[in-house]
């Protein structure tokens, strides 16, 4: 009778953990996928893929597809939405209470455009796996390409490019663009760099060594193999301070006026201050566009240079630091909003497909000047945090910190040569790609995920 009472109770045990078992693995697969089985989950993960192509006419009023038809880069918003705005994100499911990751490796992947041989194109994207690099990847990918990513996650995430991994168009190493690296490509798209100035602030010797010896290695692999080589420089490279006194960084936190030239062209050549915090990156770039046309004059590589303003979008980390990231996540979280300095400083920001677009179209134009990429809709600061406050949280408060030292008063780009060879202009406005952003934040604090 014990016995047998033991063994009910042992089997209802098992039952009940069985139970749990096949609960939790439903919940953690409707969740994780949005959908009651595996085989569910697989199958709609690629019809909703197959039926979002068919979407991909682009619509005068609202914005349903971003690329441009001249290159092939058009594709459905829903179905980049699809990779960066998972109802749950696809292959992880985080337990608050026992803090706990798994990993559900889906085995389906979107559709992407099948290319004849003589139209696929091997391209290799530096720092591929972060925030600007994992959306130009997506976009590549879903065009048919076949797409290798070197980064060495210093700022970068595996997570934002999981999705691709064991596609056979798709290939992902780790690797510091500091150390040499060889392969076969058509085609490099240079972006691998911090950009954020914490970030990049933080080791100032590996950002100028990323800058100068990474764009030396992947200059000379272009010249080796032949590959058409695109550098992601900076908008940074623009400042100008009428410098009154000559600044020592850890003397002076004066700012010295606004740049001489409003809104900044590519004919402008700017003047950075070389000893403040900010000339590892700004300088870094400077130097790494002399090393792209010294090897384009003396080796006849094949260069495009973007010059990037401002940008901003999902996928950028949480704790990045930049304004837009930095707002949404205070706001979010009920904090007060952080404005460094009075907040009258300017900047105008690029929704993130904006820039994809941008960079797509000039790696396969023939214009090799530098080029601006951003959106010249200016803002100021103060201005930016009222937009997100009435966004996400209209109690939020906001506070004024001490303004960092070298912060540029204004920027704005001039995009007319953008407009002029390439046929490109951001599209999408500031609010909407706020909106967005702001969607992608939500849903990753609701999944526990920062
Ligand atoms: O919480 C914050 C963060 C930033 N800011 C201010 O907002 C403005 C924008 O700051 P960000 O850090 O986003 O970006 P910055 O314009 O200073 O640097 C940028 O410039 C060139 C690009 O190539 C780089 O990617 C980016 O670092 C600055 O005036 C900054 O002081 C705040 O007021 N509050």
């Amino acid at each position: 009778m014990n016995t047998s009472a033991g063994q009910n109770a042992d089997s209802a045990e098992k039952n009940a953990t069985n139970q749990n078992e096949t609960a939790a693995d439903a919940t953690m697969i409707s969740l994780v996928n949005g959908s009651d089985s595996p085989e569910d989950a697989e199958r709609i993960h690629w019809e909703s893929g197959r039926r979002l192509w068919r979407t991909v006419e682009k619509n005068a009023d609202t914005i349903t597809a971003v690329g441009h038809e001249c290159v092939k880069s058009v594709v459905p918003l829903d179905l980049l939405r699809y990779l960066y705005l998972p109802r749950h994100p696809h292959d992880r499911y985080f337990d608050t209470e026992t803090r706990t990751l798994s990993y559900i490796r889906s085995r389906s992947f979107l559709p992407v455009k099948s290319l004849p041989p003589g139209q696929r194109k091997r391209i290799l994207v530096t720092g591929g796996a972060g925030f600007v690099g994992s959306h130009l990847v997506d976009r590549l990918m879903l065009m048919g390409q076949e797409v290798i990513v070197i980064d060495n996650y210093f700022t970068g995430r595996k997570s934002n490019i999981a999705h691709w991994i064991g596609h056979p168009n798709f290939e992902l190493i780790r690797h510091d663009v500091v150390d040499p690296f060889l392969i076969e490509v058509d085609q490099i798209y240079h972006l691998a760099c911090p950009a954020s100035p914490p970030h990049y602030q933080h080791n100032p010797i590996k950002t100028v060594k990323t800058s100068v010896m990474g764009t030396i290695n992947m200059l000379g692999l272009a010249k080796r193999v032949k590959a058409r080589f695109l550098l992601a420089s900076t908008s940074g490279m623009y400042p100008k301070y009428p410098i009154l006194h000559y600044p020592i960084p850890h003397l002076s936190t004066q700012i010295y006026g606004d740049p001489e030239v409003h809104p900044q062209s590519e004919t402008y050549w700017g003047n950075v201050n070389p000893i403040g915090p900010r000339a590892c990156y700004d300088e870094g770039k400077r130097v790494a566009e002399t090393l792209t046309y010294a090897y384009r004059h003396q080796d006849h590589v094949n260069v495009r240079v973007a010059r990037i303003f401002n940008t901003y979008g999902p996928r950028m980390n949480e704790n990045d630091g930049r304004v837009v990231s930095n707002f949404i996540m205070q706001a979010l979280r009920g904090e007060e909003l952080t404005i460094y300095g009075d907040g009258s400083q300017t900047r105008s920001f690029q929704y993130i497909h904006d820039l994809v677009d941008g960079l797509i179209l000039l790696m396969n134009n023939d214009c090799d000047l530098p080029v601006n990429l951003g959106n010249p809709d200016e803002y100021t600061i103060r201005s930016l945090a009222e937009l997100v406050r009435d966004e996400v949280n209209p109690d939020s408060n906001i506070t004024t910190l001490k303004a960092p030292v070298d912060d540029p008063k204004r920027r704005k780009p001039d995009i007319a040569r953008a407009e002029d060879k390439l046929g490109w202009k951001p599209t999408w406005p500031v609010r909407q790609g706020i909106q967005e952003t702001v969607h992608y934040f939500r849903r990753q604090m609701e999944a526990g995920l920062v």
